[in-house]
């Protein structure tokens, strides 16, 4: 049932993550790291995160100020900057979206201030 609510600030959201996940063209931080595949992933990381759970939690209105988000973005980032080490394609990829994607909430605070 379309039970999503349609709030400024989730539609708002909803278009920042979109564009978040446009930097992770190889889509490796859209889902959660499979743990099956990965079994000593949460002996590393406490707190795993990932895109389709940030989805999920704009439309369950967890999210209610632009820190709230930020954080769970930057979790998806040290996170994967944490488990794999400097020299891999996975950790030069959490570099490059914690400097785009950080750009880009900076951004977006700057519009929230604005719209209100
Ligand atoms: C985001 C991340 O760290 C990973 C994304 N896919 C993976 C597969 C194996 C180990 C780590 C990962």
């Amino acid at each position: 049932l379309l039970e999503v609510q349609l709030t400024p600030f989730s539609i708002l959201l909803r278009a920042v993550l979109e564009q978040l996940q446009e930097k992770d063209q190889a889509k490796i931080f859209a889902q959660p790291v499979n743990v099956k595949e990965v079994p000593d992933y949460l002996d590393h990381i406490k707190n795993p995160m990932d895109f389709s759970t940030m989805r999920k939690r704009i439309n369950d209105q967890v999210y209610t100020n632009m820190d709230d988000f930020e954080s769970d973005f930057n979790l998806i980032v040290f996170n994967c900057m944490k488990y794999n080490s400097k020299d891999t394609f996975f950790h030069r990829a959490a570099v490059r979206l914690r400097d785009q994607g950080g750009a880009l909430i900076r951004k977006t605070r700057r519009d929230v201030l604005r719209i209100g």
